[in-house]
């Protein structure tokens, strides 16, 4: 179970979180939903450790987090991936495609090759597009390698936030049927952050609107 517990964050004065608390179990789909602006994409940033809130626990299969972002214990941050709205403030664009899907297995000393063959093959980016760079290809091509880098080293949780808006019906279709499969196959918790209400409707097995968390 991945648990957020009275998460506190403040932006300057600006309270984004008060006290609330969440939890991701594995082998299910979590949705979460609520109006623009309400505190999604921060719990979405607290759980998967990239923001430390100013109060509040984290823990992750019951271990406490006590270090965040870089500093986080690598065995807990790669627990947990996050998959953004927009690819294109989620990779660098210097490297390759196949370069962008290989680098959590590069970080962890693993070599990427066959495998980032299948992570490709898996969320349908054929073989031509992968020593391409971010702007050689569409943002649909590029969200399914952002899917493909999430899944690289098995996370027991997936942060999915408004992974799907920016594409079209078929990109959309076919990466929820990815991350679900990954999920069938594995036992990975996911949370679904999105606006969407029949996406969420065929998605998530546990519909939680953001006012519910709120005190
Ligand atoms: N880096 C930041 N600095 C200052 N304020 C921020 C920052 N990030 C978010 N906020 C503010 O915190 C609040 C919560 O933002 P957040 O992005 O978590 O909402 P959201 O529910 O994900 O919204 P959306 O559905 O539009 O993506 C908003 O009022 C937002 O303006």
């Amino acid at each position: 179970m991945l648990e957020a517990r009275e998460i506190t964050v403040r932006y300057g004065r600006q309270v984004a979180l008060d006290r609330v608390s969440f939890v991701v179990e594995p082998g299910g789909v979590t949705g979460l939903g609520g109006p623009s602006g309400c505190g999604k994409s921060t719990l979405a940033r607290v759980l998967s450790l990239m923001l430390r809130p100013a109060a509040g626990s984290v823990t992750v299969d019951g271990r406490p987090v006590r270090r965040w972002r870089q500093r986080a214990a690598r065995e807990l941050r790669t627990r947990i991936a996050l998959i953004y709205q927009q690819p294109r403030l989620a990779v660098d664009p210097r490297l390759t495609v196949a370069e962008i899907i290989a680098e959590p297995l590069a970080a962890a000393g693993r070599p990427g090759g066959d495998r980032t063959g299948e992570l490709a093959a898996e969320v349908g980016l054929t073989r031509d597009l992968l020593t391409r760079r971010p702007h050689e290809v569409s943002d649909g091509q590029l969200q399914r390698a952002c899917v493909a880098r999430a899944l690289s080293l098995e996370p027991g949780y997936l942060i999915c936030d408004e992974m799907t808006t920016m594409l079209d019906a078929s990109t959309q279709a076919h990466l929820v049927a990815v991350v679900n499969a990954y999920r069938d196959r594995t036992g990975a918790g996911v949370l679904a952050i999105t606006h969407d209400d029949a996406l969420m409707g065929r998605w998530a097995d546990r519909v939680i609107k953001f006012d519910q968390l709120i005190r």
